[in-house]
């Protein structure tokens, strides 16, 4: 298959373009030294990855992905702090681009697709991230966890991402490593490309149904 009338490309950032794991769990290892706590490994910490640096603090806190119990306020408040002073420190130190993104980035642009990114980071790193990466030509504007009311997996930033830019979701692919993804993408009938190489809490991303499937980012080029 082949998508058509598509004018921009909506990038999810962690997981899809970059691998930045390795630097979050080591912010986050850090403020839970700092805090007295234990720590955990890399792979335990890439399954919390997805939903904010919030979210990922607080299941730092309880050890585990479901948040269902109740975290003290005041303690939660000064680790996300201790969390995102550690996390802004190193953005990109060992966080790398995944194989083939920037090419395949250029190649997209040089056949005329406006790129942007929605991404449930804070939007106040992706600035930086992008520039230290080399990206930052290229991506034409871009949402963080925290520009609006609402991140994914409700459509709010990827309509508000439309809206600003003056086309239409039906003009526009989201292609993205997680269900919150592909399930904003479905909540506002938005096509949507799913890559299997990021985090997506250990689950196979094609439950959640994407239109399309890639193991490797270059191959999205088939496609558009
Ligand atoms: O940082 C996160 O929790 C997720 O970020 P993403 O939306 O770019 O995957
Ligand atoms: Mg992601």
């Amino acid at each position: 298959m082949k998508f058509t009338d598509k004018k921009m490309i909506c990038f999810d950032l962690d997981g899809t373009l970059i691998d930045s794991v390795p630097d979050l769990a080591l912010a986050v290892n850090e403020m839970l030294t700092a805090l007295g706590r234990e720590t955990f490994s890399e792979e335990t910490i890439r399954f919390w990855v997805g939903n904010g640096a919030q979210m990922l603090v607080k299941r730092a806190l309880l050890g585990k992905r479901e948040v269902d119990e109740p975290v003290d306020e005041a303690f939660f408040a000064n680790a996300l702090e201790i969390f995102l002073s550690f996390y802004k420190k190193r953005l990109c130190t060992s966080t790398r681009p995944y194989p083939h993104v920037l090419e395949t980035l250029q190649a997209l642009k040089a056949k005329g697709y406006r790129l942007s990114i929605v991404t449930n980071k804070p939007v106040e790193f992706v600035g930086p991230i992008l520039k230290g990466l080399g990206f930052e030509s290229l991506i034409e504007y871009y949402l963080g966890g925290n520009s609006l009311e609402r991140k994914k997996p409700d459509p709010l930033p990827l309509q508000h991402l439309c809206s600003e830019l003056g086309i239409t979701v039906g003009e526009c692919v989201m292609v993205g490593d997680s269900k919150n993804d592909i399930q904003a993408a479905n909540a506002c009938n938005m096509h949507s490309i799913g890559v299997t190489y990021g985090y997506n809490y250990g689950e196979d991303i094609s439950v959640y149904g994407p239109d399309v499937i890639v193991d490797d980012f270059a191959e999205i080029l088939k496609f558009l």
